[in-house]
């Protein structure tokens, strides 16, 4: 099943976490969202999930019982083992006996957890820790999956796991939306949001994002104008939007992801406002 959000805007007292937002996620797509701190990409999957409600717009979602949500905080029990805390949350939707073991071990195995079943869970590193609250987010095989963050902190190894197990949701028919960080990872998705102050700046695939982002990318060793600048490695990034006149000795590039999400987040902000 899939979940939609038409025209959705939340506002917290003075602010507005997001802005005229539709976003369509459909079974069998992982939708990744990123955007920077603050960019409503928390509050876009708690809308979602219904543990916000709207200031307007509509939200079309399955039954709770048929989402998997992993938080931005933890999403495990410190105190109860990895067995221990797959067991209760696979029974929190009725499952039971050889049903939920085998789905357990399963889960451990592809998530790199299977020898530490009896660890507690305040004992794992933070990478583990995040492993076990995605396998307890889709221990009963939910049709939409929302994960918050859900490779920050696990390592470059493990997050290539979690990948794997994310597409495989997906793959087994599962609506997915997930926010991350890492710009690497979204370029596999099969569908981008770009969000930046509640407003999503642009949305489609990889390489409909690409298509679609104008004006030019230079690199450097010094910004010219240091305020649509961005460091990249050694080098300085710096974007220069369409009717800019380019300096006469200046090197372009292709812009990955990474730089296209910059870039129109400065021109968002560094743009005046027609008025
Ligand atoms: N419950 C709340 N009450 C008041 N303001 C909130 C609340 N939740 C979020 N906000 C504000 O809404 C905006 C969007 O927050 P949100 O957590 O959705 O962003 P984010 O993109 O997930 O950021 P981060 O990656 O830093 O978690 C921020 O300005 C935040 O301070």
């Amino acid at each position: 099943m899939s979940a939609e959000l038409a025209d959705v805007t939340v506002q917290f007292g003075d602010t507005l976490a997001l802005q005229d937002v539709s976003v369509e996620v459909p079974a069998g797509t992982v939708v990744a969202v990123v955007g920077g701190d603050g960019a409503g990409k928390s509050t876009l999957l708690r809308t979602v999930v219904r543990e916000v409600t709207p200031t307007a717009g509509t939200v079309s979602a399955p039954g709770k019982a048929e989402i998997g949500y992993l938080p931005a905080s933890a999403g495990s029990w410190a105190n109860l083992s990895v067995a221990e805390n797959l067991d209760f949350a696979g029974g929190v939707y009725g499952m039971a006996g050889s049903e939920l073991a085998d789905r357990r071990t399963r889960l451990l195995t592809d998530a790199g957890l299977a020898d530490v079943p009896g660890r507690l869970a305040r004992q794992l590193s933070g990478g583990m820790r995040r492993k076990l609250g995605f396998c307890m987010a889709i221990v009963h095989d939910p049709s939409l999956v929302v994960l918050d963050e859900p490779s920050t902190g696990v390592d470059p190894v493990s997050r290539i796991d979690l990948w794997r197990m994310i597409s495989r949701c997906a793959a087994d028919g599962a609506a997915v939306l997930m926010s991350t960080t890492y710009l690497d990872e979204a370029e596999r998705a099969g569908h981008l949001v770009i969000l930046d102050a509640g407003q999503v700046l642009v949305q489609g695939t990889y390489d409909d994002v690409r298509a679609g982002f104008a004006g030019t990318v230079t690199t450097g060793t010094r910004a010219v104008r240091p305020q649509w600048s961005w460091r990249r490695g050694r080098q300085r990034h710096e974007y220069w939007p369409v009717g800019e006149a380019l300096p006469t000795d200046c090197t372009t590039t292709e812009p990955d992801l990474e730089d296209i999400v910059i870039a129109l987040s400065l021109q968002r902000q560094l743009t005046p406002v027609p008025a």
